[in-house]
């Protein structure tokens, strides 16, 4: 049986497809939540049969009704245990991520991440379960290097990135079946937990928003967000920054972009005083439009930008506020879908280098 985790509210259509893609020819593919998922189990049995998942597991205890890394991977490596599946699939989210590595490491069992490609060993590509190797590509670095892998083991465990090469595999739509295990969950495991949720203002998280506006070292301060601030919220977007932002306190931590932050795939970001290392860059490098703000040409982030404006932030910010309120208001005042690009495009230079 090849068993797919459901982690996030929603399901990762590519994962049931690679894992019938994986499956032996007399393999189910099933599934495993829990009960803190937020969506009822029901609704993800429907969509999950849809995609040929024939079982649902809903793993219950007390101390799973919140997100909590470790117990949740400790319930799976109980559950992969009790089942018996030769592959396990996770989406490669933060959840799926976490989830996995705490099962794999409790279960002792080998784990690959961030497959963008994952083929069973065999020539026809399906049934390849036997020998019990699966070939895959995976991303590495944040995404700047793709490695080819051999993984081998009689349970293989990998989370799928959500641009994973998706299959073209027979579909058969399934009566998915609801099953509750309940689980023993040592209370120690609760210690990291969701304490509380809290909703932000404008409904817009930094994986999320159309326009990311972020500053790093060259911004000078905590005070040199401001600007930033009203910026993003004029061109409908949130702010964003660089790790010398955090580590020095300007910002919290969850506005962090990049390796160790989050990565984004806005439809503009502005980097305001920020080099463009390349622990930055691999969380910003998806985003349609980059717009580079640097006093500095030769800064990797001026030489990879869209548009890049040799300048100092203090002036090139005020300027663009300057003629967005001169064009009597804000982007997300006019049309949030009109591209912020077009609305800074003025200040922009041609790209540099
Ligand atoms: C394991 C690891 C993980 C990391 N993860 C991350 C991560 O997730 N995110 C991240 O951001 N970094 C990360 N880093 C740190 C990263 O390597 C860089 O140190 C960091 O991104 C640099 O931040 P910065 O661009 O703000 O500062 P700097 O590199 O110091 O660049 C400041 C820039 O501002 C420009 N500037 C200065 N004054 C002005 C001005 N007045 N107007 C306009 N421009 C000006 C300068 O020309 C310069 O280009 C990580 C590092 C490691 C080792």
């Amino acid at each position: 049986m090849q068993l797919v985790v459901v982690a996030d509210a929603a399901v990762v259509p590519e994962l049931p497809a690679v894992a019938r893609s994986v499956a032996g020819r007399d393999e189910a593919v099933e599934a495993v939540t829990f009960a803190g998922v937020e969506v009822p189990a029901g609704d993800l049995a429907r969509e999950l049969g849809g995609h040929g998942v024939a079982r649902l597991h809903v793993v219950l205890h007390e101390l799973l009704d919140e997100y909590a890394p470790e117990a949740w991977g400790s319930a799976l490596a109980t559950l992969i245990d009790r089942l018996g599946p030769s592959g396990v699939l996770a989406p490669a989210t933060h959840r799926g991520t976490e989830i996995l590595t705490h099962a794999a490491a409790r279960a002792g069992l080998p784990l690959a991440t961030n497959c963008v490609r994952l083929t069973a060993d065999d020539a026809s590509g399906h049934g390849g379960a036997g020998d019990g190797t699966w070939r895959l590509t995976r991303t590495r670095s944040g995404g700047v290097l793709l490695e080819d892998a051999e993984l081998t083991a009689p349970v293989r465990l990998a989370t799928v990135a959500a641009a994973v090469e998706t299959p073209q595999v027979p579909l058969q739509a399934a009566d998915c079946e609801v099953v509750e295990s309940a689980v023993d969950v040592p209370p120690e495991l609760a210690r990291t937990r969701v304490a509380e949720r809290v909703a932000s203002e404008t409904g817009l998280s930094l994986s999320t928003a159309p326009v990311v506006v972020s500053g790093g070292r060259g911004v000078g301060g905590a005070d040199g967000f401001v600007v930033l601030e009203e910026l993003a919220e004029r061109l409908g977007g949130v702010v964003g920054c660089s790790r010398v932002a955090t580590n020095n306190g300007w910002r919290p931590h969850r506005d962090q972009v990049g390796l160790t932050g989050t990565k984004i795939a806005a439809d503009l970001y502005i980097a305001c005083g920020i080099s463009g290392a390349t622990q930055h860059w691999v969380g910003c490098m998806d985003s349609a439009v980059i717009l580079a703000i640097n006093t500095d040409p030769e800064a990797p982030m001026m030489q990879r930008a869209t548009y890049a404006v040799e300048g100092d932030v203090h002036e090139v910010v005020p300027a663009v506020l300057a003629e967005i309120r001169r064009r009597g208001g804000a982007a997300a005042a006019a049309g949030s879908d009109r591209s912020a690009a077009e609305e800074s495009e003025p200040a922009a230079a041609p790209p540099v280098g």
